[in-house]
């Protein structure tokens, strides 16, 4: 379980058609497993690309990132994604569910080709009744409501028991109610399992919450709080 992600001037530039947008710059940023984070910014000011840097999706274009003290990132493509597999789960504004799929088999999906201790059907069927979903197991994602979803998409995410949950605007698809409702689900995940949670939003009430607020702006750190949540 790693405790610990720190990143160390970690740069991040995209190039295509002859331009160059630096996305991240320099950026310093430590995090501790059992904090909320919340990435707050505006648009183009570098948020995803740290998630998805921090979640080893993409590598950086400079600087070091560290998990535990080991550059994850060095190795090579199929150890980066076991590392994934054992220790982030991410969660998209989009849920990203399959849509041929049941609730259960969407949740399952994570599992497949995995090795894994436990029993999969079982911990699928665990996972959807902890996000509140036990009577949606057969549905398919077209029955269920935009708040059901993602709590299948949160299922997802956990199932395979990751140390860091990785959410990039998980309410931004939802309604204000139904957007805190997920927190509260994160937020629960955050307390029972004792999971890292990062979250990307646009929505100052719900970072707020958050035990953390990072603001970024054209690729740097604007500020960094320790807030008291709401
Ligand atoms: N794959 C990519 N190729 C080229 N440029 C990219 C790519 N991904 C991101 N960028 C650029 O990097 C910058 C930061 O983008 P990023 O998506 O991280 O911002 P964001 O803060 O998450 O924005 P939003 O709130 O709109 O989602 C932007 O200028 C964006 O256009």
């Amino acid at each position: 379980m790693i405790k610990q992600i720190i990143c160390q001037q970690v740069e991040k530039s995209f190039k295509g058609d002859g331009m160059k947008t630096v996305a991240l710059k320099k950026v310093d940023l430590t995090f501790e497993i059992g904090e909320i984070t919340a990435i707050v910014g505006p648009s183009g000011s570098g948020k995803s690309t740290l998630l998805s840097l921090l979640g080893t999706l993409d590598k950086p274009s400079g600087g070091l990132i560290t998990y535990d003290g080991e550059e994850v990132l060095k190795k090579n493509k199929s150890k980066i994604a076991d590392f994934r597999f054992q220790e982030i789960g991410f969660i998209f504004q989009q849920f990203h569910l399959l849509p041929t799929l049941t609730a259960l088999e969407n949740v399952l999906t994570p599992l497949f080709s995995r090795k894994v201790s436990y029993n999969k059907l079982e911990r699928a069927k665990e996972v959807l009744e902890q996000v509140g979903l036990k009577d949606k197991t057969n549905s398919l994602p077209s029955q269920l409501s935009g708040g059901q979803q993602q709590r299948v998409a949160i299922a997802r995410a956990i199932v395979h028991k990751p140390s860091w949950l990785l959410a990039d605007e998980p309410t931004g698809n939802l309604d204000t109610e139904t957007g805190e409702r997920i927190y509260d689900l994160l937020k629960e995940l955050n307390e029972q399992e004792g999971c890292g949670i990062l979250f990307v939003t646009h929505d100052p009430a719900l970072a707020a919450k958050a035990n953390r607020i990072i603001t970024m702006k054209d690729g740097v750190v604007l500020s960094d709080k320790v807030g008291v949540p709401s």
